[in-house]
């Protein structure tokens, strides 16, 4: 493909289709987007970032991260949907203007490459990533339970054949130390946000522990904030609250890490839908999906420019 302008933002995608959308993506919007390489995977998948600036040099960055469950196929799809908007409300959205004025956006899209590519050919429900290691005969880490705060903790699996399997020690898997090192190189990370399916919750810090985060009432009110913009959009409902809250124990989660990390604004989203479809959510509601995914990342983007 030459360009993206035959690309359907309103289908499902390969591996190989998503990185030739983010080729012909920056080759359109040269001015304000690049492509980062920040590692490879177990298999050897390069893992690539967008990054979004209108100048400046290492200003205040948002990341957002799609795709670490590898089964969650909307996750991808709202991010590609998400590159997009980006470029088309710049001088148009002030507050996205304004936004990018003043901060850098790096969205992450395949964060997982190697699971992603095994849901197109062997498995589709597969959540993890593809390490393997000798002597262990249950394949791949569960991503989200790889990182370095609260490891190992409850709300995390020692077994290698359990789909919340934390991996031998943080960090072990390429796909989560090529993050790490790249945000804690940059160093002016303001915000975070990760995004899994399916519940249709926004979650912040944290997933190890009952006990609140500092700021919890500041992130309470965000994320109440952010759901409520959501809402508005389609009439979707959300719920909201600390993952521990809201959801279950879990420890070594992105999140946690990116809070403990000092990035003080640190969400998790579950989008569409509760149950129904679940990871198997149909084509027809990517673009639904994405359009009021926006308008609660946007309320985040906000209040993090403006505290
Ligand atoms: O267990 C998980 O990692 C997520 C819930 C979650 C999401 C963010 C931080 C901590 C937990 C649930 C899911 O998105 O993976 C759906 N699932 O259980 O497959
Ligand atoms: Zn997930």
């Amino acid at each position: 493909e030459r360009s993206t302008s035959s690309f359907s933002y309103s289908s499902y995608h390969t591996l190989e289709e998503i990185y030739s959308w983010m080729d012909n993506f920056v080759t359109e919007h040269s001015d304000m987007v690049s492509k980062i390489r920040i590692g490879r995977s177990f298999e050897n998948r390069t893992i690539l970032v967008l990054k979004f600036s209108t100048g400046g040099s290492r200003r205040p960055a948002i990341w957002i991260d799609t795709g670490i469950h590898s089964r969650e196929w909307i996750t991808h799809a709202t991010g590609i949907w998400t590159a997009k908007k980006i470029v088309s409300e710049y001088g148009k959205d002030p507050v996205l203007t304004d936004i990018l004025k003043a901060m850098d956006i790096f969205i992450e899209l395949v964060t997982n490459p190697d699971g992603f590519a095994f849901t197109h050919s062997m498995n589709r429900l597969w959540r993890k990533n593809k390490s393997t290691r000798r002597g262990i005969f249950c394949i791949g880490v569960d991503l989200n339970r790889n990182w370095k705060s609260g490891f190992g903790g409850n709300g995390s699996n020692a077994n290698p054949c359990s789909e919340t399997y934390h991996g031998p020690s943080p960090q072990s898997e390429p796909e989560v130390a090529a993050i790490v090192d790249f945000i804690t190189a940059h160093g002016n990370f303001k915000a975070l946000i990760s995004i899994h399916s399916y519940s249709q919750m926004l979650m912040y810090p944290y997933g190890q522990t009952l006990e609140p985060v500092s700021n919890e009432q500041e992130m309470y009110d965000l994320a109440k904030a952010a759901v409520k913009a959501l809402h508005k959009v389609h009439g979707i409902q959300y719920i909201f609250g600390s993952i521990s809250n809201t959801l279950y124990l879990a420890s070594g989660i992105t999140v946690d890490w990116a809070y403990d990390s000092g990035i003080k604004y640190a969400f998790s989203f579950e989008l569409r839908d509760t149950g129904h479809f679940g990871f198997l959510l149909p084509a027809t509601q990517i673009i639904p999906t994405a359009q009021e995914t926006w308008m609660a990342i946007l309320t985040i983007m906000e209040h993090t420019l403006r505290h």
